[in-house]
């Protein structure tokens, strides 16, 4: 019998069933009709289509309304802004009222903040002092401004919601950096602490703006601390972003009342805009400060290290300064001290750092602080804003102000061309920056403003949905094109002759002070041995020495 043959079997086919491919495809399709009417509920996606006015490009005044439709925008929101503090206003004063009798006494408030150790020992200091010394009327009444600022700075914590958390900070040795006035206290505290532990106190200006970083309670604080023990030195941080004539006018100035040192602590940003200031370089400056410090601390002759505070405005160029004087330590030396986190930003600085250089010498980071000016006229700078939104466009352009908390740059273009209209060469090297033509309208007014950014906004691609120039961009663009000396300006010392009052009699600020302040520069000019190192004579010389030929 034949064996029976046994036919191979088919192979199973791979393929997926047509009933299988049909319910996914259901599926999906079902999935997305889903999707699809979940988006069309999103208040979200209505919002946004609402923004976008979808202008079509061929309309003839598209420009126009898309101009329009951003100052519509901008006053309502500066609308929204009024009300607001107009709200908070009404709600401190009502609060005040409310608290009338139950106004602490000032032993209390002493307790409560610190200050009464400090006032009895600036007392006790005080009574030390020899009354034939010359000095001694000028320690006095700058102890006196400084209690009147202590005073105006309680009162405004008084009115501050956030202080408790703060002093906590401040506490814990760590004051996190804010714009807003709700760290204004720990901000003191941090001030009052580096002037405290210095015996010398390095006042950081900006180059740029020596008297808009500058403020007379800092250094009326300064000279009522320790009964006048403690020494002051200004540093004119950042010249080379400034011409050879305008330092030498600003170094005349600024040594009428202490000695003052010009410094190029760090290198420029990238494509910043700066003047070549013959034999002021980095590593001389840093030198002749780091030889001054060595030679005070030689001649007071202390067992202990002598500290050296580094106290200024945020991004005036402190931890630059630090590091600058660590870098003139041999290669060893250096590697084995951390240098001071530097940075284009304000607020890099958080808390107050020490930095041992060696036994002589200590060094003392701190946080930037801005100083308010009070009702004493704190600041010396001669810009006084018109309004708070002007004030902190202010802010803004002294680089005081980390950008995050830069909710609308706008105002502060606006003054910088107001500022820059004032000198035409600079308002023409500033559109080359951006390679634009002259700016239409009137820059004074504000008028140029939108017309200037939504150009900048094309050039640099700030655009939004539907190609609409995003002005806010633009903006900060320009803020940091600023901060960076890549765009070029700068304030000129106030000339030495003074100003005619209504009177018709020329006064001089700080008249009465100024014979005092002679001496105080003379003395202490000896004792850091400046007198060789960029005094005026030579200061004035090698500025003068120094040529305005721009480098990239
Ligand atoms: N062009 C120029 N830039 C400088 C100079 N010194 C410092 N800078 C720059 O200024 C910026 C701020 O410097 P920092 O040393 O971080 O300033 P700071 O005062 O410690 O800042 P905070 O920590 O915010 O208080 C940095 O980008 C530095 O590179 C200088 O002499 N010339």
């Amino acid at each position: 019998m034949a064996g029976s043959i046994t036919k191979p079997k088919k192979p199973k086919s791979k393929r997926t069933p047509v009933r299988l491919r049909h319910k996914i495809e259901k599926a999906s399709a079902a999935k997305q009709r889903k999707a699809r009417k979940l988006a069309k509920k999103n208040p979200e996606w209505r919002s946004k289509l609402k923004k976008d006015p979808g202008i079509p490009n061929l309309f003839p005044y598209k420009e126009k309304l898309l101009h329009q439709i951003e100052e519509d925008r901008i006053r309502k929101k500066e609308e929204q802004q009024r009300r607001r503090e107009l709200a908070k206003a009404a709600k401190s004063t009502e609060a005040q009222k409310n608290e009338g009798d139950a106004h602490m006494d000032e032993d209390a408030m002493d307790e409560e903040f610190g200050g009464e150790d400090m006032d009895d020992d600036m007392d006790e200091d005080a009574s030390d002092i020899d009354e034939s010394n010359p000095l001694a009327a000028l320690i006095a009444s700058a102890k006196k401004a400084a209690e009147q600022y202590d005073k105006e700075l309680q009162s405004g914590d008084e009115m501050d919601d956030d202080d408790d958390d703060s002093e906590d900070e401040s506490d814990a040795g760590v004051i996190e950096v804010q714009g807003g006035a709700s760290s204004r206290r720990a901000y003191d505290k941090v001030f009052k602490q580096v002037v405290e532990q210095a015996d010398v106190v390095l006042y950081v200006l900006d180059a740029r703006d020596p008297e808009g970083t500058r403020s007379r309670d800092v250094e009326r604080a300064v000279m009522a601390a320790a009964g006048g023990g403690k020494r002051l030195i200004l540093i004119l941080n950042k010249v080379d972003l400034i011409p050879p004539p305008v330092l030498r006018g600003w170094l005349a100035h600024l040594r009428r009342f202490f000695p003052t040192l010009p410094l190029r602590a760090s290198t420029p940003a990238p494509n910043a805009h700066t003047f070549n200031h013959r034999d002021i370089t980095v590593p001389s400056t840093s030198s002749a400060l780091f030889r001054a410090l060595k030679s005070y601390a030689a001649s007071r002759n202390l067992k202990r290290a002598i500290s050296v505070g580094v106290i200024g405005y945020p991004n005036v160029g402190k931890s630059s300064v630090i590091n600058a004087l660590l870098s003139r330590l041999g290669g060893s030396a250096r590697n084995q001290r951390a240098a001071c986190p530097a940075g284009a930003e304000a607020g890099v600085t958080t808390s107050i750092r020490s930095v041992k250089i060696d036994n002589r010498l200590t060094l003392l980071d701190s946080p930037g602080i801005v100083f308010p000016s009070t009702s004493g006229g704190s600041s010396t700078s001669t810009f006084v804003p018109k309004n708070p939104t002007e004030a902190h466009a202010h802010l803004v352009l002294l680089n005081a102000i980390p950008p995050k908390q830069i909710n609308d740059p706008i105002p502060a273009v606006t003054l910088l061309l107001k500022r820059l209209a004032a000198h035409p060469e600079l308002m023409e090297r500033m559109t080359k920056v951006y390679d634009l033509p002259p700016l239409l309208g009137n820059p004074e007014s504000g008028d140029a403003t939108m017309d200037f950014l939504i150009q900048v906004a094309r050039k640099r691609g700030r655009l939004g949905r539907g190609g609409v120039p995003n002005v806010a961009s633009a903006a900060m663009t320009v803020v940091t094109d600023w901060r960076d000396g890549r765009i070029q300006g700068w304030t000129e010392a106030p000339s030495a002759v003074g100003v005619a009052g209504k009177d018709g009699v020329v006064k001089i600020a700080d008249e009465e002070v100024m014979a005092d302040q002679k001496v105080i520069v003379t003395q202490w000019a000896e004792e850091f041995k400046l007198e060789g190192l960029w005094g005026d004579e030579e200061g004035a010389a090698a500025a003068e020495g120094g040529n305005e030929v721009e480098m990239q």
